[in-house]
Protein backbone atom coordinates (compact mmCIF):
# COMPACT_ATOMS: atom_id res chain seq x y z
CA UNK A 1 0.00 0.00 0.00
CA UNK A 2 1.74 3.46 -0.94
CA UNK A 3 0.08 6.22 1.02
CA UNK A 4 1.28 10.31 1.24
CA UNK A 5 1.84 12.33 4.82
CA UNK A 6 1.66 15.78 4.33
CA UNK A 7 3.04 17.90 7.36
CA UNK A 8 6.74 16.14 9.20
CA UNK A 9 6.03 17.16 12.27
CA UNK A 10 5.64 15.63 15.50
CA UNK A 11 2.52 13.82 14.34
CA UNK A 12 2.99 13.30 10.45
CA UNK A 13 7.00 12.15 11.07
CA UNK A 14 6.17 9.60 13.46
CA UNK A 15 2.77 8.23 11.92
CA UNK A 16 4.70 8.18 8.22
CA UNK A 17 7.76 6.24 10.22
CA UNK A 18 5.66 3.84 11.84
CA UNK A 19 3.60 3.20 8.92
CA UNK A 20 6.46 2.53 7.15
CA UNK A 21 7.62 -0.16 9.71
CA UNK A 22 4.72 -2.50 9.61
CA UNK A 23 5.54 -2.20 5.41
CA UNK A 24 3.32 0.69 4.11
CA UNK A 25 5.64 2.47 1.64
CA UNK A 26 5.65 6.05 2.83
CA UNK A 27 6.05 9.41 1.22
CA UNK A 28 6.62 12.24 3.96
CA UNK A 29 5.99 15.99 2.61
CA UNK A 30 6.85 19.36 4.12
CA UNK A 31 7.27 22.58 2.65
CA UNK A 32 9.98 23.28 4.71
CA UNK A 33 13.47 22.44 2.90
CA UNK A 34 15.60 22.21 5.10
CA UNK A 35 13.25 19.79 7.26
CA UNK A 36 13.45 17.61 4.54
CA UNK A 37 16.97 17.77 3.29
CA UNK A 38 18.12 16.95 7.00
CA UNK A 39 15.30 14.14 7.43
CA UNK A 40 16.84 12.66 3.64
CA UNK A 41 20.45 12.62 6.04
CA UNK A 42 19.38 11.05 8.78
CA UNK A 43 18.99 14.50 11.09
CA UNK A 44 15.67 14.48 12.98
CA UNK A 45 13.74 18.01 13.37
CA UNK A 46 12.62 16.64 17.15
CA UNK A 47 14.16 14.71 19.84
CA UNK A 48 11.52 11.93 19.70
CA UNK A 49 12.98 8.40 21.60
CA UNK A 50 13.73 5.82 18.84
CA UNK A 51 12.62 7.92 16.39
CA UNK A 52 15.45 8.15 14.92
CA UNK A 53 16.69 4.66 14.53
CA UNK A 54 13.12 3.76 12.50
CA UNK A 55 13.22 6.90 10.10
CA UNK A 56 17.23 5.71 9.05
CA UNK A 57 16.07 2.31 8.87
CA UNK A 58 13.12 2.68 6.91
CA UNK A 59 14.72 5.08 4.85
CA UNK A 60 17.37 2.93 3.55
CA UNK A 61 14.82 0.19 2.73
CA UNK A 62 13.02 2.95 0.76
CA UNK A 63 9.93 2.63 2.42
CA UNK A 64 10.20 5.41 3.83
CA UNK A 65 11.05 8.65 1.38
CA UNK A 66 11.32 12.38 1.78
CA UNK A 67 10.27 15.19 -0.18
CA UNK A 68 8.76 18.90 -0.46
CA UNK A 69 6.67 18.21 -3.64
CA UNK A 70 3.27 16.93 -2.85
CA UNK A 71 1.87 16.25 -6.42
CA UNK A 72 4.59 13.37 -6.77
CA UNK A 73 3.51 11.85 -3.28
CA UNK A 74 0.16 11.18 -4.29
CA UNK A 75 1.05 9.35 -7.56
CA UNK A 76 0.07 6.06 -7.01
CA UNK A 77 -1.21 6.98 -3.36
CA UNK A 78 -4.87 5.07 -2.03
CA UNK A 79 -4.39 7.52 0.78
CA UNK A 80 -3.07 10.87 1.62
CA UNK A 81 -2.72 12.15 5.67
CA UNK A 82 -3.08 15.89 6.11
CA UNK A 83 -0.69 16.14 9.51
CA UNK A 84 0.13 19.84 9.45
CA UNK A 85 0.17 22.31 12.33
CA UNK A 86 -3.67 23.49 13.76
CA UNK A 87 -2.38 26.31 15.73
CA UNK A 88 -4.35 28.79 17.59
CA UNK A 89 -5.83 31.70 16.26
CA UNK A 90 -6.13 35.22 18.10
CA UNK A 91 -9.87 34.33 19.35
CA UNK A 92 -8.64 30.36 20.37
CA UNK A 93 -10.09 28.86 17.48
CA UNK A 94 -8.13 26.21 15.68
CA UNK A 95 -6.36 28.23 12.71
CA UNK A 96 -7.60 25.76 9.32
CA UNK A 97 -5.19 28.02 7.15
CA UNK A 98 -2.36 24.93 6.85
CA UNK A 99 -5.06 22.47 6.91
CA UNK A 100 -7.16 23.97 4.06
CA UNK A 101 -3.98 24.66 2.19
CA UNK A 102 -2.99 21.52 1.37
CA UNK A 103 -6.39 20.12 0.67
CA UNK A 104 -6.22 22.76 -2.07
CA UNK A 105 -3.07 21.52 -3.68
CA UNK A 106 -4.19 18.28 -3.20
CA UNK A 107 -7.08 19.42 -5.17
CA UNK A 108 -5.10 21.20 -7.93
CA UNK A 109 -2.39 18.00 -7.82
CA UNK A 110 -4.08 14.77 -7.59
CA UNK A 111 -5.08 12.34 -10.69
CA UNK A 112 -7.15 9.60 -9.29
CA UNK A 113 -8.90 8.12 -5.97
CA UNK A 114 -7.76 9.58 -3.06
CA UNK A 115 -9.12 9.14 0.22
CA UNK A 116 -7.98 12.39 2.31
CA UNK A 117 -7.70 11.69 5.94
CA UNK A 118 -6.86 14.83 8.08
CA UNK A 119 -4.87 13.75 11.37
CA UNK A 120 -4.08 16.79 12.21
CA UNK A 121 -6.55 17.86 15.43
CA UNK A 122 -9.85 19.91 13.71
CA UNK A 123 -12.72 21.13 15.42
CA UNK A 124 -16.10 19.31 14.32
CA UNK A 125 -17.16 20.23 9.90
CA UNK A 126 -13.41 20.58 9.13
CA UNK A 127 -13.63 17.79 6.95
CA UNK A 128 -16.76 19.06 5.50
CA UNK A 129 -14.18 22.44 4.06
CA UNK A 130 -11.31 19.98 2.94
CA UNK A 131 -14.17 18.13 0.88
CA UNK A 132 -15.58 21.42 -0.54
CA UNK A 133 -11.64 22.64 -0.78
CA UNK A 134 -10.80 19.81 -2.94
CA UNK A 135 -13.84 20.27 -5.01
CA UNK A 136 -13.57 23.79 -5.61
CA UNK A 137 -9.95 23.13 -6.84
CA UNK A 138 -10.87 20.31 -9.04
CA UNK A 139 -13.53 22.06 -10.81
CA UNK A 140 -11.01 24.86 -11.30
CA UNK A 141 -9.19 22.47 -13.23
CA UNK A 142 -12.65 21.46 -15.40
CA UNK A 143 -11.76 17.67 -13.79
CA UNK A 144 -13.92 15.27 -11.99
CA UNK A 145 -12.04 12.53 -9.81
CA UNK A 146 -13.81 10.61 -7.29
CA UNK A 147 -11.93 10.88 -3.59
CA UNK A 148 -13.37 10.18 -0.25
CA UNK A 149 -12.44 12.32 3.13
CA UNK A 150 -12.03 10.81 6.67
CA UNK A 151 -11.27 12.12 9.85
CA UNK A 152 -8.67 10.00 12.18
CA UNK A 153 -7.62 12.23 14.95
CA UNK A 154 -4.01 11.25 16.43
CA UNK A 155 -3.38 10.21 20.60
CA UNK A 156 0.24 10.05 20.45
CA UNK A 157 1.92 11.73 23.48
CA UNK A 158 5.43 13.86 22.88
CA UNK A 159 7.95 11.40 24.68
CA UNK A 160 6.20 8.25 23.70
CA UNK A 161 5.34 8.71 20.35
CA UNK A 162 6.64 5.92 18.77
CA UNK A 163 5.37 3.52 21.58
CA UNK A 164 1.54 5.22 21.59
CA UNK A 165 1.37 4.62 17.38
CA UNK A 166 2.52 0.58 17.54
CA UNK A 167 0.14 0.05 20.39
CA UNK A 168 -2.46 2.25 20.44
CA UNK A 169 -5.62 2.06 22.97
CA UNK A 170 -7.51 2.23 20.12
CA UNK A 171 -7.65 3.68 16.85
CA UNK A 172 -10.84 6.28 15.76
CA UNK A 173 -11.54 6.66 12.39
CA UNK A 174 -14.97 8.37 11.10
CA UNK A 175 -15.54 7.68 7.27
CA UNK A 176 -18.49 8.43 5.13
CA UNK A 177 -18.17 5.90 2.64
CA UNK A 178 -17.70 1.81 2.68
CA UNK A 179 -14.63 2.03 0.39
CA UNK A 180 -12.67 4.55 2.59
CA UNK A 181 -13.49 2.21 5.18
CA UNK A 182 -11.82 -0.51 3.57
CA UNK A 183 -8.66 1.18 2.55
CA UNK A 184 -8.57 2.65 6.21
CA UNK A 185 -9.06 -0.86 7.91
CA UNK A 186 -6.92 -2.35 5.72
CA UNK A 187 -3.88 0.06 6.46
CA UNK A 188 -4.18 -0.17 10.51
CA UNK A 189 -4.94 -4.29 10.31
CA UNK A 190 -1.23 -4.61 11.29
CA UNK A 191 -1.45 -2.45 14.72
CA UNK A 192 -5.06 -4.29 15.66
CA UNK A 193 -3.85 -7.75 15.74
CA UNK A 194 -3.52 -7.60 19.74
CA UNK A 195 -6.97 -6.79 20.15
CA UNK A 196 -6.86 -3.31 20.12
CA UNK A 197 -9.15 -2.00 18.28
CA UNK A 198 -10.48 0.60 15.11
CA UNK A 199 -13.00 2.43 16.09
CA UNK A 200 -15.35 3.60 13.37
CA UNK A 201 -17.84 6.20 12.99
CA UNK A 202 -18.99 9.22 11.55
CA UNK A 203 -16.93 12.18 10.91
CA UNK A 204 -18.17 14.69 13.21
CA UNK A 205 -17.91 11.84 16.22
CA UNK A 206 -14.14 11.48 15.24
CA UNK A 207 -13.38 15.16 14.86
CA UNK A 208 -15.44 15.50 18.42
CA UNK A 209 -13.25 12.44 20.34
CA UNK A 210 -10.15 14.15 19.96
CA UNK A 211 -11.51 17.42 21.82
CA UNK A 212 -12.94 15.52 24.47
CA UNK A 213 -10.38 13.46 24.49
CA UNK A 214 -7.86 16.05 25.52
CA UNK A 215 -10.41 17.98 27.64
CA UNK A 216 -11.14 15.59 29.74
CA UNK A 217 -7.79 14.52 30.59
CA UNK A 218 -7.14 18.28 31.16
CA UNK A 219 -9.78 18.15 33.68
CA UNK A 220 -8.42 15.38 35.53
CA UNK A 221 -4.78 17.61 35.74
CA UNK A 222 -6.38 20.98 36.56
CA UNK A 223 -9.27 18.95 39.32
CA UNK A 224 -6.26 17.66 40.86
CA UNK A 225 -4.65 20.64 40.87
CA UNK A 226 -7.52 22.56 42.64
CA UNK A 227 -7.07 19.37 45.18
CA UNK A 228 -3.41 19.86 45.71
CA UNK A 229 -4.11 23.74 47.02
CA UNK A 230 -6.78 22.45 48.86
CA UNK A 231 -4.68 20.13 50.46
CA UNK A 232 -2.02 22.57 51.58
CA UNK A 233 -4.79 24.81 53.43
CA UNK A 234 -6.10 21.52 55.06
CA UNK A 235 -2.82 19.83 55.84
CA UNK A 236 -3.60 16.69 53.49
CA UNK A 237 -1.24 15.38 51.27
CA UNK A 238 -2.16 15.05 47.62
CA UNK A 239 0.35 11.96 46.70
CA UNK A 240 -2.03 10.35 49.57
CA UNK A 241 -5.24 11.27 48.13
CA UNK A 242 -4.23 10.33 44.55
CA UNK A 243 -2.95 7.02 45.73
CA UNK A 244 -6.79 6.77 47.26
CA UNK A 245 -8.62 7.59 44.75
CA UNK A 246 -6.56 6.42 41.95
CA UNK A 247 -7.51 3.06 43.20
CA UNK A 248 -10.94 2.90 42.48
CA UNK A 249 -11.17 1.37 38.98
CA UNK A 250 -14.04 3.79 38.09
CA UNK A 251 -11.44 6.66 38.53
CA UNK A 252 -8.44 5.48 37.54
CA UNK A 253 -4.90 5.81 38.26
CA UNK A 254 -3.54 7.60 35.48
CA UNK A 255 -3.17 11.47 35.13
CA UNK A 256 -3.91 12.55 38.51
CA UNK A 257 -0.70 14.28 39.30
CA UNK A 258 -0.63 17.48 40.43
CA UNK A 259 2.08 19.78 39.21
CA UNK A 260 2.86 23.24 37.92
CA UNK A 261 0.37 23.21 35.35
CA UNK A 262 -0.16 21.75 31.94
CA UNK A 263 1.80 22.65 29.12
CA UNK A 264 2.57 21.29 25.39
CA UNK A 265 1.27 22.12 21.94
CA UNK A 266 -1.82 20.00 22.77
CA UNK A 267 -3.80 20.69 25.83
CA UNK A 268 -3.77 24.99 26.42
CA UNK A 269 -4.58 24.66 22.45
CA UNK A 270 -7.78 22.26 21.98
CA UNK A 271 -8.82 23.10 25.30
CA UNK A 272 -9.23 26.75 24.20
CA UNK A 273 -10.56 25.67 20.81
CA UNK A 274 -13.15 23.73 22.16
CA UNK A 275 -14.66 26.28 24.50
CA UNK A 276 -14.70 28.68 21.52
CA UNK A 277 -16.46 25.81 19.10
CA UNK A 278 -19.37 25.61 22.25
CA UNK A 279 -19.44 29.47 21.79
CA UNK A 280 -20.01 29.42 18.02
CA UNK A 281 -22.60 26.94 18.95
CA UNK A 282 -23.83 28.92 21.60
CA UNK A 283 -23.12 26.94 24.88
CA UNK A 284 -20.85 28.05 27.39
CA UNK A 285 -18.37 24.92 28.29
CA UNK A 286 -18.37 26.40 31.87
CA UNK A 287 -16.49 23.53 33.53
CA UNK A 288 -13.26 23.54 30.33
CA UNK A 289 -13.51 27.63 30.74
CA UNK A 290 -12.23 26.94 34.85
CA UNK A 291 -10.13 23.87 33.96
CA UNK A 292 -7.91 26.76 31.93
CA UNK A 293 -8.26 29.23 34.52
CA UNK A 294 -7.23 26.76 37.15
CA UNK A 295 -4.34 25.64 34.95
CA UNK A 296 -2.87 29.48 34.40
CA UNK A 297 -2.80 30.38 37.95
CA UNK A 298 -1.37 26.94 39.15
CA UNK A 299 1.65 27.58 36.88
CA UNK A 300 2.21 30.48 39.21
CA UNK A 301 1.91 29.06 42.34
CA UNK A 302 5.10 27.74 42.62
CA UNK A 303 6.88 31.34 42.19
CA UNK A 304 4.53 32.67 44.52
CA UNK A 305 6.17 29.87 46.79
CA UNK A 306 9.32 31.12 46.33
CA UNK A 307 8.52 34.63 46.30
CA UNK A 308 6.34 34.20 49.98
CA UNK A 309 9.93 31.62 50.98
CA UNK A 310 12.53 34.88 50.76
CA UNK A 311 9.83 37.26 51.77
CA UNK A 312 9.63 38.94 48.46
CA UNK A 313 13.26 39.60 48.48
CA UNK A 314 14.60 37.63 45.08
CA UNK A 315 16.34 40.80 43.69
CA UNK A 316 20.01 39.44 42.22
CA UNK A 317 19.30 35.86 43.82
CA UNK A 318 20.07 33.42 41.65
CA UNK A 319 17.65 30.49 40.42
CA UNK A 320 18.84 26.57 39.44
CA UNK A 321 16.33 25.37 36.82
CA UNK A 322 16.13 21.94 36.98
CA UNK A 323 14.04 21.15 33.40
CA UNK A 324 12.88 23.36 30.47
CA UNK A 325 10.75 21.32 28.34
CA UNK A 326 7.35 21.07 29.19
CA UNK A 327 7.47 17.30 30.16
CA UNK A 328 10.21 14.37 30.38
CA UNK A 329 11.79 12.77 27.13
CA UNK A 330 10.69 15.93 24.66
CA UNK A 331 12.87 18.58 23.66
CA UNK A 332 9.03 20.49 22.86
CA UNK A 333 9.09 24.13 24.91
CA UNK A 334 5.49 24.70 23.06
CA UNK A 335 2.99 26.54 26.53
CA UNK A 336 6.43 24.73 28.67
CA UNK A 337 5.38 25.92 32.12
CA UNK A 338 8.91 26.43 33.28
CA UNK A 339 8.86 29.76 30.89
CA UNK A 340 5.96 31.54 33.32
CA UNK A 341 7.71 30.72 36.46
CA UNK A 342 11.66 32.01 33.98
CA UNK A 343 9.88 35.29 32.83
CA UNK A 344 8.17 35.81 36.88
CA UNK A 345 11.85 35.38 38.62
CA UNK A 346 13.54 37.74 35.69
CA UNK A 347 10.52 40.00 35.81
CA UNK A 348 11.72 40.86 39.88
CA UNK A 349 14.94 40.94 38.97
CA UNK A 350 16.69 37.39 39.56
CA UNK A 351 18.87 35.32 38.16
CA UNK A 352 18.23 32.07 36.41
CA UNK A 353 20.39 29.46 35.10
CA UNK A 354 19.34 26.47 33.95
CA UNK A 355 20.18 22.56 32.77
CA UNK A 356 17.51 20.46 30.28
CA UNK A 357 19.14 17.29 29.50
CA UNK A 358 17.42 17.85 25.36
CA UNK A 359 15.35 21.17 25.67
CA UNK A 360 18.36 23.73 25.77
CA UNK A 361 18.79 24.38 22.22
CA UNK A 362 15.06 24.50 21.72
CA UNK A 363 14.56 26.93 24.59
CA UNK A 364 17.27 29.14 23.21
CA UNK A 365 15.34 30.24 20.28
CA UNK A 366 12.33 31.41 22.95
CA UNK A 367 12.35 35.15 23.27
CA UNK A 368 13.36 34.37 26.78
CA UNK A 369 15.97 32.14 25.88
CA UNK A 370 18.75 34.79 25.96
CA UNK A 371 18.13 36.10 29.31
CA UNK A 372 18.93 32.97 31.32
CA UNK A 373 22.38 30.87 31.80
CA UNK A 374 22.64 27.30 30.77
CA UNK A 375 24.80 24.96 32.73
CA UNK A 376 26.54 22.03 31.72
CA UNK A 377 25.03 18.92 33.87
CA UNK A 378 22.45 19.76 36.93
CA UNK A 379 24.92 19.78 39.55
CA UNK A 380 26.74 22.89 37.52
CA UNK A 381 23.57 24.51 37.48
CA UNK A 382 23.61 24.95 41.25
CA UNK A 383 26.53 26.20 41.94
CA UNK A 384 26.08 29.85 43.78
CA UNK A 385 22.40 28.91 43.32
CA UNK A 386 20.19 30.38 46.26
CA UNK A 387 17.79 28.20 45.49
CA UNK A 388 16.64 24.63 43.45
CA UNK A 389 13.74 24.78 41.48
CA UNK A 390 12.61 21.14 40.00
CA UNK A 391 10.57 22.17 36.82
CA UNK A 392 10.37 19.00 34.63
CA UNK A 393 10.76 15.85 36.39
CA UNK A 394 13.73 13.98 33.70
CA UNK A 395 14.62 10.89 34.71
CA UNK A 396 18.29 12.10 35.36
CA UNK A 397 16.83 14.82 38.10
CA UNK A 398 14.70 11.81 40.43
CA UNK A 399 17.55 10.58 42.72
CA UNK A 400 20.60 13.07 42.63
CA UNK A 401 23.09 13.37 46.07
CA UNK A 402 21.15 15.77 48.20
CA UNK A 403 24.93 16.37 49.74
CA UNK A 404 26.26 17.42 47.07
CA UNK A 405 22.97 19.48 46.30
CA UNK A 406 23.40 21.01 49.71
CA UNK A 407 27.06 21.89 49.25
CA UNK A 408 26.80 23.89 46.25
CA UNK A 409 23.57 25.69 47.03
CA UNK A 410 23.72 28.93 48.74
CA UNK A 411 21.01 28.14 50.99
CA UNK A 412 19.28 24.30 51.05
CA UNK A 413 16.26 25.43 49.64
CA UNK A 414 14.63 22.88 47.32
CA UNK A 415 10.83 23.78 45.03
CA UNK A 416 9.88 20.65 43.54
CA UNK A 417 7.28 21.11 41.36
CA UNK A 418 6.38 17.52 40.41
CA UNK A 419 6.48 15.97 44.51
CA UNK A 420 9.14 14.34 42.93
CA UNK A 421 11.45 14.23 46.10
CA UNK A 422 10.62 12.86 49.54
CA UNK A 423 10.33 16.16 52.04
CA UNK A 424 10.50 14.46 55.08
CA UNK A 425 13.94 12.86 54.17
CA UNK A 426 14.99 16.35 52.77
CA UNK A 427 13.78 18.19 56.22
CA UNK A 428 15.74 15.85 58.24
CA UNK A 429 18.89 17.01 55.88
CA UNK A 430 17.98 20.48 56.59
CA UNK A 431 16.31 21.53 53.99
CA UNK A 432 13.48 23.96 53.46
CA UNK A 433 11.16 21.94 50.91
CA UNK A 434 7.96 23.15 48.75
CA UNK A 435 6.06 20.55 46.89
CA UNK A 436 2.86 20.60 45.55
CA UNK A 437 -0.18 20.11 47.45
CA UNK A 438 2.08 19.10 51.04
CA UNK A 439 2.86 20.74 53.83
N1 LIG B 1 2.43 17.15 18.84
C1 LIG B 1 1.63 16.23 19.30
O1 LIG B 1 1.95 15.53 20.27
C2 LIG B 1 0.28 15.98 18.68
C3 LIG B 1 -0.43 14.82 19.02
C4 LIG B 1 -1.69 14.60 18.45
C5 LIG B 1 -2.21 15.52 17.55
N2 LIG B 1 -1.51 16.64 17.24
C6 LIG B 1 -2.06 17.55 16.22
O2 LIG B 1 -1.42 17.24 14.98
C7 LIG B 1 -1.23 18.43 14.20
C8 LIG B 1 0.25 18.60 13.88
O3 LIG B 1 0.93 18.82 15.09
P1 LIG B 1 2.53 18.74 15.18
O4 LIG B 1 2.89 18.92 16.61
O5 LIG B 1 2.98 17.54 14.43
O6 LIG B 1 2.92 20.06 14.35
P2 LIG B 1 4.37 20.54 13.90
O7 LIG B 1 4.33 22.02 13.97
O8 LIG B 1 5.42 19.79 14.64
O9 LIG B 1 4.47 20.08 12.37
C9 LIG B 1 3.66 20.59 11.34
C10 LIG B 1 4.47 20.49 10.04
O10 LIG B 1 3.62 20.82 8.94
C11 LIG B 1 4.41 21.50 7.96
N3 LIG B 1 3.55 22.20 7.01
C12 LIG B 1 2.82 23.33 7.20
N4 LIG B 1 2.17 23.66 6.07
C13 LIG B 1 2.46 22.71 5.15
C14 LIG B 1 2.10 22.49 3.79
N5 LIG B 1 1.26 23.34 3.15
N6 LIG B 1 2.61 21.43 3.15
C15 LIG B 1 3.45 20.58 3.78
N7 LIG B 1 3.84 20.73 5.06
C16 LIG B 1 3.35 21.78 5.74
C17 LIG B 1 5.31 22.39 8.80
O11 LIG B 1 6.44 22.82 8.07
C18 LIG B 1 5.66 21.45 9.97
O12 LIG B 1 6.84 20.72 9.69
C19 LIG B 1 -1.86 19.54 15.03
O13 LIG B 1 -3.19 19.70 14.64
C20 LIG B 1 -1.80 19.02 16.45
O14 LIG B 1 -2.79 19.56 17.27
C21 LIG B 1 -0.27 16.88 17.77
O1 LIG C 1 -0.98 13.63 35.65
C1 LIG C 1 -0.53 14.47 34.86
C2 LIG C 1 -0.27 14.20 33.49
C3 LIG C 1 0.22 15.22 32.68
N1 LIG C 1 0.46 16.46 33.19
C4 LIG C 1 0.94 17.54 32.31
O2 LIG C 1 0.09 17.60 31.17
C5 LIG C 1 0.80 18.06 30.02
C6 LIG C 1 0.58 17.14 28.85
O3 LIG C 1 1.18 15.89 29.10
P1 LIG C 1 0.97 14.63 28.14
O4 LIG C 1 -0.46 14.41 27.93
O5 LIG C 1 1.75 13.51 28.69
O6 LIG C 1 1.70 15.13 26.81
P2 LIG C 1 1.25 15.53 25.33
O7 LIG C 1 2.34 15.08 24.45
O8 LIG C 1 0.86 16.96 25.33
O9 LIG C 1 -0.03 14.60 24.99
C7 LIG C 1 -1.38 15.06 25.06
O10 LIG C 1 -1.73 15.80 23.91
C8 LIG C 1 -1.56 15.07 22.66
C9 LIG C 1 -1.86 16.03 21.54
O11 LIG C 1 -3.21 16.19 21.30
C10 LIG C 1 -2.50 13.87 22.67
O12 LIG C 1 -2.36 13.15 21.45
C11 LIG C 1 -2.16 12.97 23.87
O13 LIG C 1 -3.07 11.88 23.92
C12 LIG C 1 -2.27 13.81 25.15
O14 LIG C 1 -1.90 13.03 26.29
C13 LIG C 1 2.27 18.14 30.47
O15 LIG C 1 2.58 19.49 30.77
C14 LIG C 1 2.33 17.30 31.73
O16 LIG C 1 3.32 17.70 32.63
C15 LIG C 1 0.22 16.73 34.53
O17 LIG C 1 0.42 17.86 35.01
N2 LIG C 1 -0.27 15.72 35.32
Amino acid sequence: MKISVVGTGYVGLVTGTCLSEVGVEVTCVDINTEKIESLKKGIMPIYEPGLEEMVIRNYKRQRLNFTTDLGESIQGAELVFIAVGTPPGEDGSADLKYVLAVADEIGRKMTDYLVIVTKSTVPVGTAKKVKKTIEDALSARGKSIPFDVASNPEFLKEGAAIDDFMKPDRIVVGVESEKAQEILSRLYKPFTLNGHPVIFMDIPSAEMTKYAANAMLATRISFMNEIANLCELAGADVNMVRKGIGSDPRIGSKFLYSGIGYGGSCFPKDVKALIKTGKELGHELKILEAVEEVNEAQKEKMFEKILRHFKGEIQEKRFAIWGLSFKPNTDDMREAPSLVIIEKLLKHGAQVVAYDPVAMNEAKKHYLGDSIEYARDEYDALADADALVLVTEWAVFRAPSFKVIKKLLKQPVIFDGRNIYDRKELREMGFAYYGVGVV
